[in-house]
């Protein structure tokens, strides 16, 4: 065994899977055979979700009957929605009070004594807390704005319904499409650390409500789904001030900071989910006659590829650079952003485990000790 570190992991195979790959020369993504274009012109998210829980694309019956079962699972209990309210009362972030609210599920399971090797119920489990989210990120939103959590409206689609329990309105087609097409575009990603989070805690045989709470915590950071957050702060505190976007970026280059939603682990060149967000953006923008969000984006890409070399160094947006003005542009309030992210990749996070499952192994790896090998013992009293 080679005793060379890894940081990172960086190119370290760990698994087999089936579920997405990445061409990252490219800039190609599939789910399963399928190239991300047309998932994203296509299909719903229902159905991709199908696709990467069952194998192959659904049939017209077995979308219906997969749709209205998720449908059915949407409702959270009131202890849930009463300690999103006391969460919402001290100002918790919203992922975390959605990783609360995942942990929170458990007890409310209809099979806790499921066998953790048993990936039917596994399937089930994921099932129900991916139907979920959308309710608990939606009522705690409105808790934190003073309003009374709406119940999830039958006959809607998953982008729908969260929309209309967000706004207390049923949306028009483009903010649900462009809704639907943003939770395909995020839904799977190879072995992202927050996916890896929740195979690592599969691969112990806990339970589906620890490892999707973990892929939570793993997504929310800002080198990671946070990233869509932070994009949109900076192009707001662009906007706001006198510098433009070329000079925020110069100075933030300047002080050593990373610039979010550029820079991917895979990625050498552009991120194929960001040039269809960049272009839903665009469209986004040109429709309201206010297109500043998408302009002062863009300027910064091609500032940063045109005068700072960045794609000769390999550094491209990735998929957080421009979704965040898409979602602004439907007027989602940002810290909204990262959780909806995770509303999607739920979907990942599932498949991942299931396929984990299928011929698990714990995993653990090593670390190469650089620590002293001898100390000697000074009695509590003598330090
Ligand atoms: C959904 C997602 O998770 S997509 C990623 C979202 N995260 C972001 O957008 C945050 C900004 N980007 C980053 O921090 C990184 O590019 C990551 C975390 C995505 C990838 O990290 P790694 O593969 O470990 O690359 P690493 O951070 O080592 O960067 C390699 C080099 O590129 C530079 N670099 C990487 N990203 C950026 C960036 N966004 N801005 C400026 N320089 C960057 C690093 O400073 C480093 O330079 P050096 O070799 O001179 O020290
Ligand atoms: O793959 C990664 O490292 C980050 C990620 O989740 C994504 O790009 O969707």
């Amino acid at each position: 065994m080679s005793g060379e570190v890894q940081k990172g992991l960086e190119g370290v195979v760990v698994a087999e899977s089936q579920l997405s790959f990445i061409d990252g020369d490219e800039g190609r993504l599939i789910y399963r055979g399928h190239d991300i274009e047309t998932l994203a012109a296509e299909a719903s998210y229902e159905e991709v979700l199908y696709l990467l829980w069952h194998g192959s694309l659904p049939t017209a019956d077995q979308l219906s009957e997969f749709t209205a079962t998720m449908a059915e699972e949407r409702a959270v209990d009131d202890e849930v929605l009463s300690v999103l309210a006391d969460l919402a009362a001290v100002d918790e972030s919203p992922m975390a009070a959605l990783r609360t609210a995942v942990s929170m599920l458990s007890a409310s399971d209809p099979e806790p004594d499921a066998d953790p090797e048993d990936g039917a119920a596994r399937l089930r489990q994921g099932r129900r807390i991916t139907a979920k989210i959308p309710t608990i990120l939606a009522a705690y939103q409105r808790l934190r704005d003073g309003e009374e959590p709406l119940s999830p409206r039958e006959g809607l689609s998953h982008a729908a319904n969260f929309l209309y329990m967000l706004t207390g309105e049923e949306p028009d087609e483009v903010a649900e499409e462009t809704l639907d097409m943003a939770l395909i575009l995020h839904a799977d990603h190879g072995l992202n650390a927050s996916t890896f989070t929740s195979m690592v805690i599969a691969s112990t045989l806990a339970d589906t409500y620890s490892a999707i709470a973990g892929g939570v915590g793993a997504l929310s950071g800002p080198l990671h789904g946070g990233a869509n957050q932070d994009v949109m702060e900076t192009l707001i505190e662009v906007d706001s001030s006198e510098k433009g976007s070329v000079e925020w970026v110069k100075d933030a280059l300047e002080q050593g900071r990373k610039i979010p939603g550029f820079g991917h682990r895979v990625y050498n060149v552009k991120d194929p989910r960001a040039v269809i967000l960049e272009e839903k953006s665009r469209d986004l923008g040109d429709a309201s006659g206010e297109r500043k969000w998408y302009d002062h984006a863009n300027e910064i890409e091609e500032y940063l590829v045109e005068e700072q070399n960045f794609a000769e160094k390999g550094l491209a947006p990735n998929v957080d650079f421009y979704s965040g003005t898409v979602y602004y542009q439907l007027g989602i309030p940002v810290d909204m952003f990262t959780p909806i992210f995770a509303m999607s990749r739920v979907g990942g996070w599932v498949a991942h485990v299931l396929e984990q499952l299928e011929d698990n192994r714990i995993m653990r790896p090593r670390a190469k000790y650089t620590g002293a090998k001898e100390a000697d013992w000074v009695p509590l009293g003598e330090r």
